[in-house]
């Protein structure tokens, strides 16, 4: 799928893969109208036939009012078996498409850069994969039949009109491209009035999500009138949008679906047929399939209408989708290497987030010896998280190179990648599923022992099984309430089953409170053993005894060392760490206080 940016793109290039079904269901489509007009054209025949005394006959079968009951009896009925079939085969081209697109976004979410997900959120994908594909699925069911019939039938009415008799066609014509005018008419600022439409509802309902949302802090700190507030200016701002719209277009537009209803243009082709058939220059047969016909083209026409509004939306939601899968795919050495060891090298780093002008890390070298531990420190957006996710290549680096066991990690085969390194997120993410499936997850081979194994060294054995269901308890958003420092664990858990020689951490200690410290301090012990260790930590105190620490600062190391050396440099790192004194005499002197 990588390749889809080179692929044209719009709505009909996205639904390439169901054409043949799309095709089928617009073929039947036409024909259940075009039967119609074709039954009406009968009707019409044998009508004026009956009213001049002389039964029309074809093949020898004379149809009267009884046989012509029974022939538009037939027609009817296949018009509404095609009509039927054609929207059984575009729903089952739309099930299709959808299952074609969720399997194509998800194999390719899979094969870009992690940090793409990242940096968009995965929220704004969900929406895509869900919503964006939802609306195609619903085009394609609903929409391609009626798109058929509405071309085909005021189309082949038209040119039916045209040979029966080209005054009553032009009559009839008269009254729809009035309608037309005057709809156009109504429609004159849409597009300017559709966005503030659109905006003030995407308004409506980021401020619903964030009252809802910001409940807790609302109930916190907010007596609900500044988040009400939001929601209710949003909701003010949508009514005027609304209301001006409504100003503005509502009469012309009714008057347009009027003039456009079947009733006028029957008006207008019963005077003029009248006049002509008084004056001799008209057949009756002519007068009554003009009666007949016109007033289903103005009934076909009628859905052109909401017809190029669903068209518009469609065509976001495909390119929203093409976006998605345009997004280059990380890629992948053909001639993969295995590296030699397990120390890390970073060579003259240049990094640069997409959209962002400054570099965020600037000719990073830096050495990691394997079964080493090195702490990561620094001030706030120094590049400390983007050193750690380079590593597991959630991006590329856009120069110079990153080793492991002196092979470029570009070079390195991702499942080999993954095997080699793990990364214990700041934000613990689990399944809606048992706690069990969660740690055997990280490794599927792995045995119940050896889950428990993991489990019991990241110390969190103990609180599974108390909870009633044990490890069978489910996890996730709906499952057990559990606190950061649980979650974390459970994490660790996962690390320590995966068992890869390379272990990221990144902000592991942040969720930590006193009670949770110790044990969380315990389980990393453990996952840290024998490995080559990259650490990222605010708690100075947990990294003094790293053998190595690097101090970022702007995107650039500027100190390398260990603690005592780095505190005899009166730098960055002397600085950090008096401050971090401070404020842990602070927190000892308050808790005093409060003793
Ligand atoms: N996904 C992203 N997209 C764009 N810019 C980013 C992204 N993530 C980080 N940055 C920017 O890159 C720079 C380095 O950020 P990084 O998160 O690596 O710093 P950090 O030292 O880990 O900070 P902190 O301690 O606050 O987590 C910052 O300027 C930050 O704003």
């Amino acid at each position: 799928m990588s390749q889809q940016s080179e692929h044209k793109q719009g709505l009909w290039a996205i639904l390439k893969p169901v054409m043949f079904e799309i095709t089928i269901a617009m073929f039947l489509a036409a024909f259940g109208a075009v039967s119609l007009i074709v039954a009406l054209i009968l009707l019409s025949f044998t009508l004026t036939h009956i009213m001049q005394g002389s039964p029309l006959e074809i093949l020898g079968v004379k149809l009267d009012f009884f046989n012509t009951i029974v022939v538009l009896a037939i027609m009817t009925v296949i018009a509404f078996v095609s009509r039927f079939y054609g929207f059984v085969v575009s729903h089952l081209g739309a099930f299709r498409l959808e299952q074609i697109l969720r399997t194509n976004l998800a194999q390719h979410l899979a094969e870009v850069p992690l940090g793409y997900i990242i940096s968009n959120g995965s929220g704004a994908l969900k929406k895509v994969m869900q919503n964006d594909v939802r609306g195609l699925h619903a085009f394609v069911a609903d929409s391609t039949p009626m798109i058929a019939k509405s071309i085909v039938a005021p189309f082949v009415t038209l040119i039916a009109l045209l040979i029966i008799d080209y005054r009553l066609a032009l009559a009839s014509i008269a009254v729809l491209i009035l309608g037309w005018i005057t709809m156009a008419y109504a429609m004159r600022d849409s597009k300017v009035l559709r966005q503030k439409y659109d905006q003030s509802q995407s308004d409506i309902n980021k401020a619903v999500i964030e009252f809802a949302q910001a409940m807790p802090v609302v109930r916190t700190f907010d007596d609900g009138t500044s988040s009400f507030k939001r929601y209710n200016d949003a909701l003010v701002a949508y009514k005027e949008n609304l209301s001006k719209w409504m100003q503005i277009s509502a009469v012309p537009a009714k008057l347009g679906m009027i003039i456009l209803s079947p009733l006028p243009t029957l008006i207008m082709v019963f005077i003029t047929g009248t006049v002509l058939l008084n004056s001799g220059s008209l057949e009756l047969f002519a007068f009554i399939s003009a009666l007949f016909l016109s007033t289903g083209m103005a009934d076909a026409m009628m859905p052109v209408m909401w017809l190029q509004n669903f068209i518009k939306k469609s065509q976001a939601s495909a390119l929203r989708i093409q976006e998605v899968l345009s997004v280059p795919a990380l890629p992948i050495s053909k001639e993969p290497m295995t590296p030699k060891g397990f120390d890390i090298e970073f060579k003259n780093v240049f990094f640069k987030y997409d959209g962002v002008e400054n570099d965020a890390l600037k000719d990073i070298n830096l050495k990691v010896k394997a079964g080493s531990i090195t702490a990561l420190v620094g001030p706030s957006g120094a590049g400390k998280s983007t050193v750690a996710k380079l590593i597991p290549r959630f991006w590329d680096v856009n120069s110079g190179e990153i080793l492991i066991g002196d092979v470029n990690i570009k070079k390195i085969a991702p499942d080999v990648l993954m095997q080699t390194v793990s990364f214990v997120f700041q934000d613990t993410f689990l399944f809606q599923d048992t706690i069990y499936n969660n740690i055997h997850m990280a490794n599927p081979n792995a045995t119940k022992e050896e889950v428990i194994h993991a489990t019991k060294a990241a110390q969190i054995h103990d609180f599974i099984e108390s909870l009633p269901n044990g490890y069978e308890t489910l996890a996730g958003d709906r499952g057990a309430n559990l606190s950061g420092g649980q979650k974390q664990r459970i994490t660790i858990a996962r690390a320590l089953l995966r068992d890869t020689p390379i272990v990221v951490l990144d902000e592991a200690t942040a969720f930590a409170d006193p009670e949770n410290e110790e044990e969380i301090v315990k389980a990393l012990a453990n996952l840290t053993i024998n490995k080559t260790v990259i650490m990222i930590a605010h708690r100075l105190s947990t990294i003094k005894n790293a053998d190595q620490i690097v101090v970022f600062d702007q995107g650039k190391v500027s100190e390398i060392g260990q603690h005592e050396t780095l505190l005899q440099n009166e730098g960055i790192y002397k600085k950090l760490w008096s401050n971090y004194e401070k404020a842990s005499q602070w927190n000892l002197e308050k808790g005093k206080s409060h003793e």
